[in-house]
């Protein structure tokens, strides 16, 4: 097997900045940034086939449903599609009063004109422009040294103001990125964005945007977030700027990285839904709006119906969302395995509706983002009583008794090891019918007649035996006694249960009988009827049946 290379040669370890005293660790995130999409534009760039107009009007829509305010709508100076979505969101009378639409622009004058065009008419809009900042960048992209840089920042921001001023009837918001704003040196970053403030002028009434992305992410998230904290110490006029993150997840942790970002000051976070985006995507705005949610924090985006927004999603972006994925993942609210089965049929059994959630291994109630309790639980080789007992009690109200729980499970287990497959409710119900309630041989019950008096019960049964039928009496003190007294075997009856199952004209009566033989092995029977004294007798014959079954297969 061949090893990965030494990286010591080929790699460079990031440099953190010093900041000994940095503040946003003992913060804690008690209110929602400003939230943009950049789903249109950033996620669409990324995708094997962008979004026709169709699918960016569509999802758009979705966008302004779940309440995003700030959408950036695209890249108009790039492609002709995005240019027509664009005015035809203007055009059309899509944009609803409290939404902005957002677009984004090269620091490039020929782009910055065509970008312009597009917005005529619109009533407010947020022209975006970038360009990248870091060394490695200035050499090898732009050719440029940190002034050459700095300049292309300075003259774009002097077209887009010259041509935001020519068109007045649009109230015109602006914002910057010093693209590769985490691999750039932030000394270097603060003065290119000071230098933007000159140009833009910007009041605590219109502010101007600084985005700081990590559009490659190249550190861990607190070093990240020491740097959002600098810059916000360090930027002029600091109330006449709104400070914006951009992650990215090269590193997997564009989340935790927009997070701490926020806590060391960002006011604004920028994100995709689900986290698509260029390579491993942007960080996914909907984990973020759901972490604060389950903290007690409203995000301010509607996601209780987290399916409907994934089945808009998955079809505008011709990719899947991954069942694992955060909140919406079609597994993520799955318990497989038995102890967390167990802890979650218990939690739900003592959650208080008007309580604090506490639901263990549920970070969310399912419920609040539209997911059914259904898929909660679901049962494969891993799985222990608890989750079979909470499917049978959901789907077919049936709840067995605890010893009867172990007694199923081992077969439920049987059956998942052999089949090294997952079993779903009604297999796990088909199961306990065949083992149980179908257990009718070699004694079928086909008729009973009760007598009670005086406190004593005499029963008479008819039962078929391999095709001859046999008439059965027993008497005793209550009709069970009666029939554990005409049976021609000898049966102890260890436990009984019964419930309801149902309620009204409907409802019928469950009862689990365990039994010890004359051998001394203690088995289970069920019986399932309208009359309660019937389901008591049929599950005595099923655990009778069940016990001659074993004896037989075992003198075989
Ligand atoms: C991190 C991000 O996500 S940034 C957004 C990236 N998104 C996109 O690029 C999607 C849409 N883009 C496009 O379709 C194209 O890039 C266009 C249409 C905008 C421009 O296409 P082209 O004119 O062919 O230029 P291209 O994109 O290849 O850029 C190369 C030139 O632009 C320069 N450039 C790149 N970025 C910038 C910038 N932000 N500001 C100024 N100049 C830039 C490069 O230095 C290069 O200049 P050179 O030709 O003198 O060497
Ligand atoms: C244009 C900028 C904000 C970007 O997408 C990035 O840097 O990732
Ligand atoms: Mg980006």
């Amino acid at each position: 097997m061949s090893m990965l290379p030494d990286p010591s040669s080929k790699y460079r370890a990031f440099a953190p900045i010093s900041l000994p005293d940095r503040t946003w660790p003992n913060k804690v995130l008690d209110k929602a940034p400003i939230w943009l999409s950049t789903d249109l534009r950033d996620g669409n760039q990324s995708l094997i086939e962008p979004m026709d107009a169709e699918k960016k009007m569509r999802f758009f829509k979705c966008l302004v449903a779940i309440g995003l305010k700030e959408i950036e709508v695209g890249f108009p100076s790039a492609s002709q599609t995005d240019f027509d979505f664009v005015r035809e969101l203007i055009e059309g009378g899509h944009i609803p009063d409290d939404v902005t639409i957002q677009v984004l622009t090269q620091a490039r004058d020929d782009l910055i004109e065509r970008t312009f065009e597009s917005l005529k008419g619109a009533k407010r809009a947020i022209v975006h422009y970038y360009n990248a900042c870091a060394p490695s960048f200035r050499r090898i992209v732009f050719n440029q040294d940190q002034a050459g840089v700095k300049a292309i920042a300075v003259a774009a921001g002097k077209t887009i103001r010259r041509l935001a001023e020519a068109a007045p009837e649009t109230q015109w918001s602006f914002e910057y990125s010093p693209e590769v704003f985490s691999s750039t040196e932030t000394d270097f970053a603060v003065e290119v964005c000071n230098a933007v403030i000159e140009v833009f002028d910007p009041t605590p009434q219109n502010p101007l945007i600084l985005n700081l992305p990590a559009t490659i992410e190249c550190c861990m998230p607190n070093q990240y977030a020491d740097q959002i904290e600098w810059f916000g110490r360090h930027i002029q006029r600091r109330d006449s700027v709104l400070i914006s993150v951009h992650t990215h997840n090269d590193r997997g942790t564009g989340v935790a990285a927009s997070e701490m970002a926020v806590l060391a000051g960002a006011d604004r976070v920028e994100g995709c839904l689900f986290g698509n985006g260029e390579r491993t995507g942007n960080v996914c705005l909907v984990t973020l709006a759901l972490n604060l949610y389950t903290q007690g924090v409203h995000p301010g985006l509607d996601f209780s119906d987290i399916d409907g927004v994934r089945k808009v999603v998955e079809e505008c972006n011709q990719l899947p969302v991954h069942p694992r994925h955060p909140y919406v993942g079609d597994l993520v609210h799955t318990a497989f395995s038995g102890s967390h089965q167990d802890a979650i049929r218990k939690g739900f059994a003592q959650q208080d509706p008007n309580g604090i959630w506490e639901v263990p291994y549920l970070p969310i109630d399912p419920a609040d983002i539209g997911r059914s309790y259904e898929a909660v639980i679901r049962v494969n080789s891993q799985s222990g009583k608890g989750g079979i007992t909470y499917l049978l009690e959901q789907e077919y109200g049936i709840s067995l008794p605890r010893r009867m729980q172990i007694e199923f499970s081992q077969v439920v287990q049987g059956e998942t090891d052999r089949l090294g497959l997952e079993m779903t409710a009604q297999q796990i119900h088909d199961l306990l019918e065949r083992e149980y309630l179908q257990a009718s041989e070699p004694y079928s019950l086909i008729r009973h007649r009760l007598q009670e008096e005086n406190g004593t019960s005499a029963v008479d049964v008819e039962v078929q035996e391999e095709g001859r039928n046999h008439h059965w009496r027993g008497t005793g003190k209550g009709p069970l006694e009666a029939l554990v007294n005409a049976l021609p075997v000898k049966v102890e009856i260890m436990d009984y249960n019964e419930h309801a199952i149902g309620s009204g004209t409907d409802a019928r009566a469950a009862a689990y009988i365990e039994i010890r033989m004359d051998n001394g092995r203690s088995l289970h029977g069920i019986g399932i009827d309208e009359n309660l004294t019937t389901a008591s007798f049929r599950a005595l014959f099923s655990a009778v049946n069940r016990a001659q079954r074993q004896s037989r297969a075992k003198a075989a």
